[in-house]
Formats: C-alpha cells, sequence, structure tokens
C-alpha cells in the first residue's frame, strides 16, 4: 500500500516538474520575443499548419508554398515586428524569424562576440552528404577562415573574368538547346499544341555545365545529354527524374563495394558522376516536393532518428554521397598531378585556370611535400573534394533558379522587355545574333567584361528577381547563455557588446524571459533565420511596391523620389563574412543568358503565372480574333494565376517553371545569322 503510495506521488511530482518545465519553455523562456498565441502541448506547430494549410484562398495561398511564405503571411498577422517566434520544438528547432534587415545585419556582420558573424546553426548537418563534413559553409571559426581564405582569389571578380569564354560557351549550349526546342515545338505548333518545357531542367543542365567548366574545368556534359534525348517536354522530363529507390540502393551497393571502381570510371564517366549527384540532390527534394501540408507536418514526427523512413532515406543518402565523394577525390588527385607536373615543367599557358587549379597551386606552394612529390596532403584532399561539393550544390540550382526568374519576368514585363532590348542594342549593335555576342563577350581583353558592365538595367532586372524570389537564405545559432542580444533601429554598439557583457554572468533571458529591454531583445538558444523574403518587401524599405516586379527602383537615378535602399535590405547572397562566395559567378552568368537569349527567343508561361489574354480590338472598334495580354498599372501583364515558389532545398518556381520557347517576332535565320 505504502509502495503504491509512494509511486503515486512520484509520479504526481513527476508530472508536475513536467507540466512546469514545458510551461516555462513554451510560455516564459521566450515570453520576451513578438509572438502568435502558443499551445502548451504544440508550441506554435498547429498555427503553422493552420496557416500552410490555408489552400489557394486569398488568405492564403497553394498549400505546398514555400516556407518562407507563410512566414511572410504569420508576419503580417502579427503586425509586421521586427522578429518573431516559432517554437516548433519538440520536433524541430525554436526559430526566431528575423524580418528587420536592421536585426539581420547585426547576425550576419563580425562583432566582438562573433569575430566571423553569428556560427551557423545546427540544422545546417542535414547537408552534410551532399557538401560534406569539411565544407566551407559549414565550418566555423579559424578552419573556415582558412577554407575561404583558399578559395576567395578563385571567385574574385577579376578572375571571373577571365573565365568568361568559358561561361560564354556553356551559354552559347542552352541556346543550341532552345533552338531544339523551338524547332520541336514548330512541329506541334501546327497541331494548336507547341511543346511545353520544364525551363528549370534546362537552366539546371546550363549551371551544373558552368560550374564543372569554371571550377574543376571538365565538361559535365548535363547539356549534351540534355541534348541526346528524344524528347525534352515536361513529360519526358518526369520520365527522366523518375526511379525507384531500392533499384538504385542495389545498384550503388555494388559500384561501393567494388571502391567505386565499377560504371563510374569508363567512358562516360562524367555522365554517370552527374547522374549520382542529381539522385543525391533529388533525394533531398523528395523531401518536400508536393507533400500536402498535414504530411509535412508529420514528416517533422518521422524525423526522429529511429523511424525507419529516416533510417532507410538515410542508408540512400549516404551510399550516394560515398560514390559522389569517390569520384571527386580520385578527379582531385588526378587534377593535383597534372598541375604539379605542369607547374615542374615549363608550360605556360595563357587559360585563365579553373578556380580548383588556383586553388590547388595556392596550396602546393603554402604545403609543398619536403621530397617535392606530387602527393596531396590528406587534410587539402579532403577539404577540396568537400569544397567541390559545396560549389556543385550552392551554385547550381541557386543560379539556375535566379535564369528561370529573370527569364520569367522579361516574359511578363514589357517595359522592361524593352528597356533590356534597348541596352542590348546598344551594346552589342542592334541585329547581333546569339553567335556575335558570343564571340564579343569571349573577345581578349576587357572588351567581354566591359559589355557586361555595361548590362546596368539587365542587373537591375536581377537584381530585382533575386528581391521577389531569393532562392536561399541563412540560419544561425548563438550558443544558450551567450547572451546575443539584437536590436532595432541603427544597432548600437550595446547591441554588439552587450553579448561579451553578459558572457560571463547569467543572460537575462536565463533568468526567466525577461530578455527585452527597450528595442533589444536577447536571441540566444534560438535559431536565428535571416528570412530574406519577409525583409525583401519591408513596406518600409520598399513602399506601396514592394510586391511589384520595378527594376527601375535599382537605378538611383531613375527613383530619387523613393530615397535610397538601404545595403542590408537586399541580402540574397547574405551579407558579412559568410556571404557568399559564387555571387559575381552567378551575376555573370544570368547576364550572359540574357545577353545571348533576350533578342532571339519568345518565353511563353504555361498554367502558373501564365499571362491572361483578351481579345484585341480592331480599327472598326470590333473584336478581332488575335488575342493580346492585359497590363496593368506597374507595367506589367496580368497573370492568370500567381506563380509561387515551393520548398525544396532551396525555393524553386512550384511548377519548375513550365514555358513555350518560340522564335521571337521578326527573327530569321539561325542561331549564327
Ligand atoms: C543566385 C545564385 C546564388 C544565391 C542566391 C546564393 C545564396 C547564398 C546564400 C544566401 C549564402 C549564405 C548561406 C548561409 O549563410 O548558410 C550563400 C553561401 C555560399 N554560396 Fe551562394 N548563392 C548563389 C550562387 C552561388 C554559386 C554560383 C556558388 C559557387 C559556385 C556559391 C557558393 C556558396 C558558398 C561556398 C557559400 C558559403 C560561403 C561561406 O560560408 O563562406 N553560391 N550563398
Amino acid at each position: 500500500m505504502s509502495a503504491l503510495l509512494v509511486l503515486t506521488a512520484f509520479l504526481a511530482i513527476s508530472i508536475l516538474l513536467a507540466y512546469h518545465r514545458l510551461h516555462y519553455h513554451r510560455f516564459v523562456q521566450y515570453a520576451h520575443i513578438p509572438q502568435p498565441p502558443t499551445s502548451l502541448i504544440w508550441g506554435h506547430m498547429a498555427l503553422l499548419h493552420k496557416f500552410m494549410s490555408m489552400s489557394s484562398s486569398q488568405e492564403g495561398g497553394p498549400s505546398d508554398r514555400h516556407i518562407d511564405l507563410v512566414l511572410l503571411e504569420i508576419w503580417h498577422s502579427l503586425g509586421q515586428p521586427p522578429l518573431f517566434l516559432m517554437d516548433l520544438r519538440p520536433v524541430g528547432p525554436c526559430l526566431c524569424i528575423i524580418a528587420s534587415h536592421h536585426l539581420a545585419e547585426q547576425i550576419s556582420r563580425s562583432s566582438a562576440a562573433f569575430a566571423y558573424s553569428v556560427p551557423k546553426s545546427y540544422t545546417l548537418g542535414e547537408l552534410v552528404p551532399l557538401v560534406g563534413h569539411d565544407s566551407m559553409i559549414i565550418k566555423e571559426g579559424q578552419e573556415w577562415k582558412e577554407l575561404r581564405k583558399r578559395f576567395n582569389p578563385g571567385f574574385a571578380p577579376g578572375h571571373l573574368m577571365g573565365l568568361l569564354p568559358v561561361v560564354a560557351e556553356k551559354v552559347w549550349m542552352f541556346t543550341r538547346l532552345l533552338e531544339r526546342v523551338v524547332s520541336d515545338s514548330a512541329d506541334q505548333e501546327g497541331q494548336g499544341g507547341g511543346k511545353v518545357v520544364r525551363l528549370d531542367m534546362l537552366t539546371q543542365g546550363l549551371t551544373v555545365d558552368v560550374i564543372g567548366e569554371v571550377v574543376m574545368e571538365v565538361d559535365v556534359g548535363a547539356q549534351e545529354e540534355l541534348l541526346g534525348r528524344a524528347d525534352l517536354g515536361e513529360d519526358a522530363a518526369a520520365a527522366a527524374a523518375g526511379g525507384g529507390e531500392e533499384e538504385e540502393d542495389e545498384g550503388l551497393m555494388d559500384t561501393c563495394k567494388k571502391g567505386g571502381k565499377g560504371e563510374g570510371h569508363g567512358g562516360g564517366e562524367m555522365s554517370n558522376f552527374t547522374k549520382t549527384y542529381y539522385r543525391l540532390i533529388t533525394s533531398y527534394a523528395a523531401d518536400m516536393e508536393g507533400k500536402p501540408p498535414i504530411k509535412w507536418w508529420l514528416q517533422l514526427l518521422t524525423n526522429n532518428p529511429f523511424s525507419r523512413h529516416r533510417r532507410r532515406r538515410h542508408r540512400h543518402r549516404q551510399l550516394l554521397s560515398q560514390k559522389v565523394d569517390t569520384f571527386l577525390r580520385e578527379f582531385v588527385q588526378r587534377k593535383y598531378r597534372d598541375e604539379f607536373q605542369s607547374t615542374t615543367t615549363t608550360t605556360t599557358t595563357k587559360k585563365t585556370k579553373s578556380i580548383l587549379s588556383l586553388s590547388l597551386s595556392l596550396s602546393e606552394k603554402q604545403e609543398k611535400s619536403p621530397l617535392g612529390l606530387p602527393c596531396l596532403p590528406p587534410k587539402i584532399l579532403s577539404t577540396t573534394t568537400d569544397a567541390l561539393k559545396t560549389f556543385l550544390f550552392a551554385g547550381h540550382d541557386t543560379t539556375a533558379i535566379l535564369i528561370g526568374w529573370v527569364l520569367y519576368y522579361l516574359s511578363i514585363c514589357p517595359r522592361a522587355h524593352s528597356r533590356v532590348s534597348s541596352e542590348l542594342d546598344s551594346i552589342f549593335g542592334p541585329s547581333a545574333t546569339p553567335a556575335e555576342i558570343r564571340a564579343q563577350l569571349s573577345a581578349p581583353g576587357e572588351g567581354g567584361p566591359d559589355k557586361l558592365n555595361k548590362m546596368v538595367y539587365t542587373h537591375a532586372v536581377i537584381k530585382e528577381a533575386l528581391r521577389l524570389h531569393p532562392p536561399a537564405g541563412t540560419a544561425r545559432r548563438a550558443e544558450v547563455g551567450s547572451g546575443f542580444v539584437v536590436s532595432v533601429g541603427e544597432p548600437s554598439s550595446s547591441s554588439s557588446s552587450s553579448a561579451g557583457q553578459e558572457k560571463g554572468g547569467q543572460s537575462q533571458q536565463g533568468r526567466g524571459g525577461a530578455g527585452r529591454r527597450g528595442g533589444e531583445w536577447n536571441v540566444d538558444g534560438m535559431v536565428l533565420y535571416n528570412c530574406a523574403t519577409i525583409i525583401h518587401r519591408d513596406p518600409e524599405v520598399y513602399g506601396e511596391t514592394k510586391d511589384e516586379f520595378w527594376p527601375e527602383r535599382w537605378l538611383s537615378e531613375e527613383d530619387k523620389d523613393k530615397g535610397e535602399i538601404p545595403a542590408g535590405a537586399w541580402r540574397p547572397f547574405e551579407r558579412g563574412p559568410r556571404d557568399c562566395i559564387g555571387r559575381d559567378l552567378a551575376i555573370i552568368e544570368a547576364k550572359v543568358v540574357v545577353a545571348l537569349v533576350h533578342g532571339r527567343y519568345e518565353f511563353v508561361k504555361v498554367g502558373l503565372g501564365e499571362k491572361v489574354l483578351v481579345p484585341q480590338q480592331g480599327p472598326d472598334g470590333g473584336e478581332e480574333e488575335k488575342l493580346k495580354p492585359v497590363v496593368d498599372g506597374t507595367g506589367c501583364c496580368v497573370v492568370k494565376e500567381k506563380l509561387y515558389t515551393r520548398r525544396q532545398v532551396t525555393a524553386r518556381a512550384a511548377d519548375g517553371m513550365r514555358m513555350k520557347v518560340r522564335l521571337a517576332k521578326g527573327v530569321v535565320g539561325g542561331l549564327e545569322g
């Protein structure tokens, strides 16, 4: 009897303590951070789910939309605070959404407490199979600094401009792909159709090829593979992307057992590598793609390490990752041997070095083997291999997304379209063919870079596309107890130094949640997410046109009335010491694409984002059979249904940018003229 009493008392105390703890975590610990009403059991999970499932209505949007769009709606519902809390514990992180550029700057810049900005969040650990343990994206402190120092010269604008002919060559291949789509489409157009392609498939082929060449000096052959396909239409794309996990696992197991020396090192070596790499990438995309919100929510639950599904998925990724790793390691070693030999012989080449060669020659100078043998120190080998994985991952999808949006906006905004046309005519000549433009860009000396620099309006279009649809963001985390504080307004010295001041003692938050002093918030212990989608649509910065495509805002002489846009309010590449290393490469690629394709092709969006067409008025006032788009007050065409982003690894256009591609009016002759 007494044992029963003790047990009951023990249970009651345990429940009380558990309740007390839960109550503290939900209602007290972060009470100082603005937030929607929270639930004792679910935190903000239920609310997030509610917002996510508001489907296709005015308030919400499609239920598979990107989480940033959901956060944007929650932010509006809270009255647009500079930051807010999303408590997803215990199945997700305790997220602090940073909605003000002032606060975002304090997180991304160097400070007394964090020399290289606030450290990255542990949530990035998910990316390890993709980018490796030694990736620049993940590393911190001195290790990160050394990596960045090693690769910075390869991404310096001067060096990248030297690689312009390489980029132009790959974009030329892209025009050949578009030419193929146009000719396939022309066959069907007569039957009232016209082929619909997923533009993202083509832009990804392009960006993977560019990175292969610019970083590794190899032809990855992604576009060549697409050109070789019998059908480039969207159905064929879906079929090509298919394939069961089991089947893949078995094939991979064999290869891995053979030490990766199976199919991967024969004639189609690079193409096999590309396929494996794509499978690794799509294994992430499959986590989110097309999942309705309840499944997404449940998926968080299945994210526990004991879930069978998660273990299986994890194993599958490890195998793919292992195969990619084996290939790249051998590649780096080969490259090092070549590089070593070429530096010890008298070979001098005028060609600009690839980013990999440059970094290898730098590390060779620093860490030359004592015997003078061409051997690569293991640490350099692993960091270089992971750097290649990182560049492939970070550089291909984001840039492909950017190019897709740029071509889309130019297709629905006649004002921007005609301004880009005039700009290109004035730079490259009024009737320059893609072949002539490519030749001009590849001309030796400063000719090409000069022309690229003159594409000022095109640059504004690119900036605006990135403002409205930033493909990536950054998640950081200051240790619990670090006392990291952010403040509204122009950051005072207290905001950065207060972290240091409070470091020795207990943070205000640690004492029970009264972490806010005036306009300051103690945010340590939370995952800090600089949400570019919200920051880029801040009405205080971008005014009434915040949701509109308005490239002119970036041309200061035309936008005097609106005042300067603070540099920190545009952060698609993030800012501070850990900003994007590939930013200039991405912008160069996007500019070269516009230069080569703009005058020759007409892109017509189909489905989401498709233009509304109405009968045109004839000279007699009657309606003609021909249809014309409706242009709104912003100079853009009215669309039937808004094109939105969906969460995959990055924020991609939900439908893969379904487009028809035709030759623009008045274009005759082939690519070469
Ligand atoms: C439109 C294209 C691109 C966008 C929007 C973009 C965006 C970003 C963002 C937001 C970050 C910060 C991530 C974080 O803090 O966790 C980042 C970092 C990075 N990006 Fe990009 N990126 C683009 C293209 C590229 C390209 C072309 C490359 C390389 C070929 C690249 C390589 C990297 C690397 C290595 C980092 C980590 C830098 C560091 O931590 O020091 N990115 N990028």
